[in-house]
């Protein structure tokens, strides 16, 4: 079978993310094309990854089998609606938008068109993305495989069976590398207060991150028994985990991703 030729409207950050780990996969970059509507994020796009490029959105819908909207949500519909009606046969649709249903999709693009919604994040560069899929009943088993294979050249994905799950996925990991690395700043400059140099508390922090989320993917034990296991009774990190317990982190994690759900959905009702 012949590799299908993937496009990317909008050549963002999270095309990037996409297009330079499936480059680090082996994916060929005459097999990847990308419009965006400013030349200077073509031509920084082609000098990074020497991948052919447009600024017009049509030579895409025209050419490719998987067709990857990376624009941001509030310039969707205006994106799908200049598209051509008549694009290349047996086209997949794959958008990555936080808060655009399927059902606006389709209004959009055209009735029955095949579509994959999905929900990646940035660490998809280094090919430790993680993605949540949810198909449309137009999409073909052929069309589900060609959407895993893609997201999973740049991480691992999960399949929802229902649309409103990727607001919660958006939650999760969409934005869920944001509240880690507003973690690590904060650890970063808590260790700078309490005297280290701060590229040493920067390392630290960093590697720390890194080690415990390694530990974790590879333990057999859940995440709350590997924190039982750095608190000595009595010990530092007790008093540590205590503070953040009694000061409300849990809660404030909750609230915090209740929030991102919420605006996820709130954005799908203003941008139907
Ligand atoms: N940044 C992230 O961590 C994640 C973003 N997403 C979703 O990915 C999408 C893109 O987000 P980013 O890459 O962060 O945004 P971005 O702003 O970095 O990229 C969007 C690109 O679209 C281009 N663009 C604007 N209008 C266009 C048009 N009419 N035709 C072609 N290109 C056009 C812009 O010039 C820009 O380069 C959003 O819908 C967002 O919800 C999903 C998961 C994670
Ligand atoms: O903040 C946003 O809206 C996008 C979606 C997930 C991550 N960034």
């Amino acid at each position: 079978m012949t590799a299908p030729v993937i496009g990317f409207i909008g050549a963002g950050n999270m095309a990037t993310s996409l297009i330079g780990g499936m480059l680090q996969k082996n994916v060929k970059p005459a097999n990847l094309i990308a419009s965006d509507s400013k030349p200077e994020q073509c031509a920084a796009l082609e000098r990074q990854f020497q991948i052919r490029t447009s600024t017009d959105n049509a030579v895409l819908a025209a050419e490719c089998d998987v067709l990857l909207l990376a624009v941001k949500p509030q310039v969707m519909q205006d994106v799908c609606r200049a598209l051509p009606r008549e694009r290349k046969p047996g086209q997949l649709i794959i958008s990555i938008a936080a808060g655009i249903s399927c059902v606006s999709l389709e209004n959009w693009l055209g009735a029955g068109t095949a579509i994959v919604r999905c929900m990646p994040n940035t660490p998809s560069l280094r090919g430790q993305g993680v993605s949540g899929l949810y198909a449309t009943p137009a999409v073909s088993e052929a069309q589900r495989e060609q959407a895993e294979s893609i997201l999973n050249a740049v991480g691992i994905s999960v399949w929802l069976d229902e649309e409103k799950l990727i607001d919660a996925v958006t939650a999760v990991s969409g934005s869920g590398p944001a509240y880690f690395f507003y973690l690590i700043e904060a650890m970063i400059d808590a260790g700078e207060k309490l005297g280290l140099p701060r590229d040493t508390a920067e390392r630290l922090a960093l590697f720390t991150g890194l080690g415990a989320a390694d530990m974790a993917v590879h333990s057999d034990v859940d995440v709350a028994e590997l924190r039982r296991r750095v608190c000595s009774p009595n010990g530092t990190t007790e008093r540590a985990i205590e503070t953040f317990r009694s000061q409300g982190l849990p809660k404030m994690v909750d609230d915090a991703m209740q929030a991102c759900a919420d605006r996820a959905a709130e954005m799908s009702r203003e941008l139907a």
